[in-house]
């Protein structure tokens, strides 16, 4: 006999995060799409908005109070930043145990949330029903950092640039197709969140300058590291294998990656590891699907976890 599968609803459902993680719900062996949230889509079918999905549901306008109403065993909230406050406490206080994935950046300076970037914080879960998704560039940036953290003499910088649904379909000069054609357009050069965010979680200052470019999906980091001391590509190359060759969604490649190459893909491609000439400085090369391991695919690594299944279920082929 299976065990039950495990219900989850969706609030913020419309969105690109949204949509991605509908299609992977849909294919769960362990999870039921119970409901997904919009306020624009209400009452429409889901089919006929996300290609690949198949069955009969349909989005629905739910509050905080509606969404705790559901009482599903899992909640992710694909909302902007800033709106999660009233669905967590809504829902901590009808169904207090309900697995909460937040994919905003609400919960990611909060100590008393699980913050989920499984390569690098794994072994930290303590069982937290409360989950805190990391961003995308943050992703990028940290698992490009972190093999090399304790070698640091200075700040790295991150040179960021995301494909435009980085953005959400709220409407701006950030995911407006004519403004950007032919176009790189830099924002929050300094202060970005998922600078704080990725220095808070690494342990160590990260300098990140994002950009946003005319493709759709994906983002590409790349991050100049000077190091304390001489290191050959060579040493650079096997401390990133050490760290992520047992990694599935962590590729180590040779050559610089292509962010075409990974768009729709679930995992990191890092590479490049140009050594400069006094091998004091490296400069390594990040790219992921922003939708996919810089969202959707990671809080499914983590709700998969945190539901005892294997942390890639619907995620690779097995
Ligand atoms: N896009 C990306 O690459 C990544 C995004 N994230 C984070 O994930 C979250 C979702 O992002 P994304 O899918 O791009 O966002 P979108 O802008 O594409 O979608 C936002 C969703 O929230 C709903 N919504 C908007 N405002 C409100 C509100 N006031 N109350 C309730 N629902 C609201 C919208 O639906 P409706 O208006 O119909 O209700 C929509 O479904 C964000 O916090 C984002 O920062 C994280 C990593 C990567
Ligand atoms: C291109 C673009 O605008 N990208 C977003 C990052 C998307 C993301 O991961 O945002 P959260 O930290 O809010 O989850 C940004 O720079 O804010």
């Amino acid at each position: 006999m299976t065990a039950a599968r495990k219900t989850l609803g969706i609030v913020g459902a419309r969105g690109h995060t949204g949509a991605e993680l509908i299609r992977l719900v849909a294919a769960h062996p362990a999870l039921e799409l119970a409901f997904v949230s919009s306020r624009e889509l209400d009452g429409q079918r889901v089919a006929d908005h996300v290609d690949g999905y198949v069955g009969e549901l349909r989005y629905a306008s739910l509050d905080a109070e509606a969404v705790a109403a559901q009482g599903t065993d899992v909640v992710v909230l694909a909302l902007p930043n800033g709106k999660a406050a009233p669905y967590v406490e809504a829902i901590d206080k009808v169904k207090p145990g309900t697995l909460i994935l937040d994919l905003s950046a609400d919960y990611r300076f909060d100590s008393s949330w699980y913050y989920g970037l499984p390569e690098l914080t794994r072994e930290k879960w303590r069982g937290e029903k409360h989950i805190s998704n990391p961003g995308c560039y943050a992703t990028a940036i940290q698992l490009s950092i972190a093999p090399l953290k304790d070698m640091l003499a200075a700040p790295p910088v991150c040179f960021g640039v995301s494909g435009y649904s980085g953005a959400g379909t709220t409407p701006s000069d950030k995911n407006d197709p004519e403004k950007l054609r032919d176009n790189l357009m830099p924002y929050s050069l300094t202060g970005h969140t998922h600078e704080k965010e990725a220095s808070r979680h690494l342990g160590v200052p990260v300098e990140f300058m994002p950009h946003v470019a005319p493709h759709f999906r994906g983002l590409t980091v790349t991050t100049n590291l000077y190091l304390a001391r001489k290191m050959s590509r060579e040493e650079v190359m096997q401390r990133f294998h050490h760290a992520y060759d047992a990694e599935p969604l962590v590729h180590v490649v040779d050559e610089a990656p292509w962010v075409s190459a990974v768009a729709g893909q679930h995992h990191v491609d890092i590479g490049g590891f140009a050594v400069s000439a006094d091998g004091k400085r490296v400069v390594v090369v990040a790219t992921l699907d922003n939708l996919l391991k810089g969202a959707a695919t990671q809080a499914l690594q983590n709700i998969n976890r945190a539901i005892g299944v294997d942390e890639f279920t619907a995620i690779r082929q097995e």
